[in-house]
C-alpha cells in the first residue's frame, strides 16, 4: 500500500563532464508531476557523482551503481558501501545484470552486497532479471525467485529496498516486454513475497520494471497494476527521461 511511483535512471558507464552538464541542466529544469507523486534517484557513474549531488534540484536523489560486498579496505578499485554513505548517497543498484554477467556477480555475493549495503545506511534497488534462454526454456519465475530469495535470505528487512525486475533480453535491446509479460512477472514477484516474507513486504515493496523503457511506452507500463516505476537506462540521458517520471500520473 502507498507505494510511491520509483523512477530510476541508470547512467551506466557514459558520460563526459560536458554531457553530464547538459543532463543535470535538462533535469533541472523539467517539471515533474505535482503533489509528492515520485520518487526519483539518478545514478551516474562514481566521478560524476559529487558534481551531480551538488548541482541536481534537491527533490531528486542519486545512486551508486555499485559498491563493494562488505568493509572497504585492501581491494583495490572498489567503492565501499561506508564511503557512500560518508558523502550522503542515498542510494545504491545491486545485482544489475551487467555485473552479474561480466562480472560473475553470483546470487549469494548479490545478496550479501545488499545486506552490507543496508546495513550501511544505504537504501538498495536490487535488480532481478531472466536471460532470453531462461524464458524460452520456461523458468523465467524459477530464475528471479533464485535472485530475489538470495537477497531475502541475507537481509532482515524490505523497508528500503526497492526490486528492480529487468529481464536481461530486453536491455538495451530496443525490445521491451509487453505489458502481459511485465504484469506477469511483477504479480509474481509480489506473490512471491508475500508467501515467502511478510504480508506486509510484499503490500509495501515497490517493483520496477526495467529494459528498453522510454517516452513512448512507460504510459502503458505504467498503468500495470503491480508495476511501481521504472529503472532507465539509454533513455535517462536523454530529455525523454522527464517524460518517463511525468509517467507516474497515470497512477494518480
Ligand atoms: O539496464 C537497464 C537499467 O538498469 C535498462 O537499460 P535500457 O533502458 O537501456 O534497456
Amino acid at each position: 500500500m502507498g507505494r510511491k511511483f520509483f523512477v530510476g535512471g541508470n547512467w551506466k558507464c557514459n558520460g563526459t563532464s560536458e554531457e553530464v552538464k547538459k543532463i543535470v541542466s535538462t533535469l533541472n529544469a523539467g517539471q515533474v508531476p505535482s503533489g509528492d507523486v515520485v520518487e526519483v534517484v539518478v545514478s551516474p557513474p562514481f566521478v560524476f557523482i559529487p558534481y551531480v549531488k551538488s548541482e541536481l534540484r534537491s527533490e531528486f536523489h542519486v545512486a551508486a551503481q555499485n559498491c563493494w560486498v562488505k568493509k572497504g579496505g585492501a581491494f583495490t578499485g572498489e567503492i565501499s558501501a561506508e564511503m557512500l554513505a560518508n558523502l550522503g548517497i542515498p542510494w545504491v543498484i545491486i545485482g544489475h545484470s551487467e555485473r552479474r554477467a561480466l562480472f560473475n556477480e553470483s546470487n549469494e555475493f548479490v545478496g550479501d552486497k545488499v545486506a552490507y549495503a543496508l546495513s550501511q545506511g544505504l537504501k538498495v534497488i536490487a535488480c532481478v532479471g531472466e536471460t532470453l534462454e531462461q524464458r524460452e526454456a520456461g523458468t523465467t519465475m524459477q530464475v528471479v525467485a533464485a535472485q530475489t530469495k538470495a537477497i531475502a535470505d541475507k537481509i532482515s528487512s524490505w523497508d528500503n529496498v526497492v526490486l528492480a525486475y529487468e529481464p536481461v533480453w530486453a536491455i538495451g535491446t530496443g525490445k521491451v516486454a509487453t505489458p502481459q509479460q511485465a504484469q506477469e512477472v511483477h504479480a509474481e514477484l509480489r506473490k512471491w513475497l508475500q508467501t515467502n516474507t511478510k504480508a506486509e513486504v510484499a503490500a509495501s515493496t515497490r517493483i520496477i520494471y526495467g529494459g528498453s523503457v522510454n517516452g513512448s511506452n512507460c504510459k502503458e507500463l505504467a498503468g500495470l497494476q503491480d508495476l511501481d516505476g521504472f529503472l532507465v537506462g539509454g533513455a535517462s540521458l536523454k530529455p525523454e527521461f522527464m517524460d518517463i517520471i511525468k509517467a507516474a500520473e497515470v497512477k494518480k
